[in-house]
């Protein structure tokens, strides 16, 4: 029974100081318990096995066709996002973010921007996948970044800070990104993990929908124009704030916008509107989904006036 808790607790990443109290199986053998009053608790263990052995085939068998549509998006996510991070935030009773951020506090170097990085991309290439831009499209990133060398940076949708705390290292003195993020939770997490890594008095988290903080980045964040904006948001917002951005004269001749996940989850309309734009020069990047053998690309836009 331990040998199997140790392998599940493998499996989902589990310390052992935090697990048996929240296993769902535990309650097996609390009901035999309740069933016959007075049966040892050795004994109500073997006899929970057959529900168990039943589990771990249910378990076995979820595992290989994981393992068969390992380059299938849609599944890979399923499995990620809704099976396996439900079920560890069940057990570990904290969100998946949470996670991420106590193992960069516990491993990465407080101030060292580029250790963040790594810790982040070690823990969720073996531990839990995150939506984090990471490591393959991240070189992507930086190359843009370094190339339009920006003063001001803008990103839509911070997540837990990762690409934020990667292109603030990459910024000259002096230069700023501001960070958008909606949801409070990222938000907060993202605020420590870029304290953390010693990058805050160059990344700004707006927290908020894009669709209402671009129109206030003139007046409220003194903004005139932006040299670089990197679109990681929800997919169906890259076009309304693309156009939003031109229409808030935020862009000039130049500005280049980097978008992620153009392939998958996939952003057609974006690359209709671009591509099909006069006001914009495309490049495709092909790479892979973040901690994926997923096909993805990015998309490069440069303003043209
Ligand atoms: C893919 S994640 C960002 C990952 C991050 N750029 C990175 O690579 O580390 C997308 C984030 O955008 C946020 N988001 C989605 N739509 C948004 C919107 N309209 N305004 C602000 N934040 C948004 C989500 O809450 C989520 O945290
Ligand atoms: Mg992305």
């Amino acid at each position: 029974m331990q040998g199997h808790l140790e392998q599940v607790e493998w499996w989902f990443g589990i310390s052992p100081e935090r697990r048996i109290a929240r296993l769902p199986w535990a309650a097996v053998p609390v009901l035999c318990h309740r069933q016959h009053k007075v049966v040892p608790h050795v004994e109500m263990l073997e006899s929970s096995s057959v529900p168990l052995f039943i589990v771990f085939i249910l378990l076995f068998i979820l595992l290989l066709i994981v393992l068969l549509i390992r380059k299938n998006g849609t599944a890979a996510l399923i499995w990620n996002e809704i099976i396996r991070e439900k079920v560890t935030n069940f057990i570990m009773n904290q969100s998946k973010e949470q996670r991420i951020l106590n193992f960069v506090l516990q491993n990465a170097v407080r101030g060292d921007p580029c250790s963040v990085v790594d810790t982040i991309d070690k823990y969720c290439s073996q531990k839990e996948w995150a939506m984090n831009v990471g490591d393959e499209k991240g070189k992507i990133l930086d190359k843009t970044v370094q190339e339009a060398n920006p003063s001001v940076a803008l990103e839509l949708g911070t997540y837990c800070g990762y690409s934020a705390v990667r292109i603030s290292r990459l910024l000259k003195a002096g230069a700023r990104l501001l960070t958008v993020e909606f949801n409070p939770e990222f938000a907060a997490i993202a605020k420590q993990m870029i304290e953390f890594a010693g990058v805050q008095d160059k990344v700004k988290l707006l927290e908020g929908p894009s669709e209402e903080i671009i129109p206030q980045l003139k007046k409220k964040y003194e903004v005139d124009t932006l040299d670089f904006v990197f679109l990681d948001h929800w997919k169906d917002r890259y076009t309304p704030d693309t156009i939003l951005l031109q229409e808030c004269n935020l862009l000039r001749k130049g500005s280049v916008l980097l978008a992620d996940n153009i392939i998958f989850p996939g952003a057609p309309d974006f690359l209709n509107y671009v591509r099909k734009s006069p006001h914009f020069q495309c490049t495709n990047y092909p790479s892979h989904l973040e901690y994926m053998q997923v096909e993805d690309a990015m998309e490069k836009a440069v303003f043209l006036g």
